[in-house]
């Protein structure tokens, strides 16, 4: 089939390039001609692992393209995936679907045979309705344009894995007809047995919100258990373990750590929050909003847990972050808790210097004020403290006894349970982990 996929970020380059994998001719859109640039040498924008062989195969074997102009997508494709952003509002509540609306209203007038859009940006409930009469009135094609909601629920880091071989395909369909489209898109992997879960669209786009607010709940539920823990001198590691063993609780999206980051589960928590407030299910965003609270507290969480550990205020001490990126695996930064934290000791007057393997570049832009470092062993030169905050395997690999060299003082905060402690204090290092007690 000929797809196109407007929209070519974090979601949809990883979309695209998966689509020419599984056989489809692909044309991938966007506003920034730099990008689209880079996409057609075959350049892979982001870091995401698989992605450069995918991209560089598949503009090699033409086919998947890449361009600015709407126009040629609308005359190439007659599906055309939708995977613009959805930043959230000037509130800080709602979704800001202008990207979503704005592409649909250039799309529009080139829609001049019957086609099917398929959402996969994640939306407000509501959205695919507003979105097919708005094609209806504007373009030629008018009703034959049929707009589907296909939540995405690809992870970064992992996007081509989850693309190829996701849990679940959902979709929102509003005809027997626009089903009949999406299962002939996705016939490579219902052939290999991958669920499809057909709804209505209001179904669909509340499905994406509800399991994006559910994984931020029960991180903000293991945050808030890893403080008790703290308080009682117990492991938060082992109780995680131990509860993850049952199959209604699961051991999966619970690992307590800094808090939840990223371009999605934030945002999606409170859009998702507010909601439940608008829909009037009180209760729904009254539990919401404790969870966003707790993953609001925890960068200030971590800075006592520093603090507690060095036994000082950070002021004038020498930090090295390890991590910028909000998790491991990308070099996304958005909304991440390591730089957040690093923040934070900066502006309580520490002297921050942060490593990450991947991800200096991208961290350099949001935050110019601090220190970056591009090797790790650079990193931690007169160090008196390393707060390890994303759960790169290189840092959970880094040599404790080499490290004791370079540093000013041997101590360690391990924000991500990551390292193996007894192997770092047998070398000479004080560690200290989130949730767990001080000495074991
Ligand atoms: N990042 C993820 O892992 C992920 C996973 C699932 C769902 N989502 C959802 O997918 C959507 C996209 O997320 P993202 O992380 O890829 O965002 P992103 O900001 O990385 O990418 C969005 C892209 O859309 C482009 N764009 C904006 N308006 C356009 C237009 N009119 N025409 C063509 N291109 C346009 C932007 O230039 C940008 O490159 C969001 O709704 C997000 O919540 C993201
Ligand atoms: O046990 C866990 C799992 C995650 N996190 C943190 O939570 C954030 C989000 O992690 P993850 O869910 O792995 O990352 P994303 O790539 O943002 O993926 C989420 O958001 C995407 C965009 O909506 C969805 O498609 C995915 O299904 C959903 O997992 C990161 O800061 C993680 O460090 C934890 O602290 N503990």
């Amino acid at each position: 089939m000929r797809v196109s996929v407007i929209g070519c970020g974090h979601l949809g380059i990883p979309h695209a390039a998966a689509m020419a994998e599984i056989g489809h001719e692909v044309i991938g859109v966007d506003l920034d001609q730099a990008k689209i640039d880079r996409l057609n040498a075959g350049e892979c924008p982001i870091y995401e692992e698989g992605l450069p062989e995918l991209l560089a195969a598949h503009t090699a074997s033409g086919r998947l393209r890449f361009t600015t102009d709407l126009a040629e997508a609308a005359a190439f494709a007659n599906v055309h995936f939708l995977a613009v952003g959805t930043p959230i509002d000037a509130d800080g509540r709602s979704y800001d679907t202008g990207q979503v609306f704005g592409a649909a209203r250039a799309l529009a007038p080139h829609l001049t045979r019957p086609c099917v859009i398929i959402g996969k940006s994640t939306v407000t409930v509501g959205t695919t309705r507003d979105l097919a009469t708005l094609l209806a009135r504007l373009a030629p094609a008018g009703t034959d344009v049929e707009v589907v909601w296909n939540p995405e629920f690809l992870r970064e880091g992992h996007a081509i894995e989850d693309t190829l071989r996701p849990d679940r395909i959902v979709v929102g369909v509003p005809s027997p007809h626009a089903e009949d489209v999406v299962r002939e898109v996705y016939a490579p992997l219902l052939h290999n047995q991958i669920p499809l879960f057909v709804t209505d669209p209001a179904t669909a786009e509340l499905i994406k919100g509800a399991a994006n607010a559910y994984l931020g709940m029960k991180i903000s539920f293991i945050n808030g258990v890893a403080d008790m823990c703290a308080a009682a001198d117990a492991d938060v590691h082992q109780l995680t373990e131990a509860i993850g063993l049952d199959p209604r609780i699961g051991r999966g999206g619970l690992n307590a750590g800094p808090g939840y980051g990223g371009g999605c589960l934030p945002k999606d928590v409170r859009a998702f929050t507010a909601s439940a407030q608008s829909l009037g299910a009180l209760d729904a965003a009254a539990l919401l909003r404790a969870a966003e609270q707790v993953n609001e507290s925890r960068p200030a969480a971590a800075l006592t847990l520093i603090e507690q550990t060095i036994g000082r205020p950070v002021a004038g001490a020498r930090v090295t972050v390890w991590g910028a990126s909000f998790k491991a695996g990308t070099d996304d930064v958005r909304e991440s808790p390591a730089l957040a934290i690093a923040a934070l000791m900066h502006q309580r007057g520490a002297i921050v210097t942060v490593h990450d393997p991947h991800a200096v570049p991208t961290a350099l832009v949001r935050h110019p004020e601090l220190d970056y470092a591009e090797d790790l062993e650079e990193s931690v030169k007169g160090a008196e403290l390393i707060v390890l905050a994303t759960e790169w395997p290189q840092f959970r690999d880094a040599d404790p006894k080499a490290l004791f060299a370079l540093v000013e003082q041997p101590v360690l905060v391990d924000l991500r349970n990551l390292l193996n402690a007894d192997t770092w204090r047998t070398a000479g290092w004080t560690v200290r982990q989130l949730g767990r007690p001080a000495q074991p």
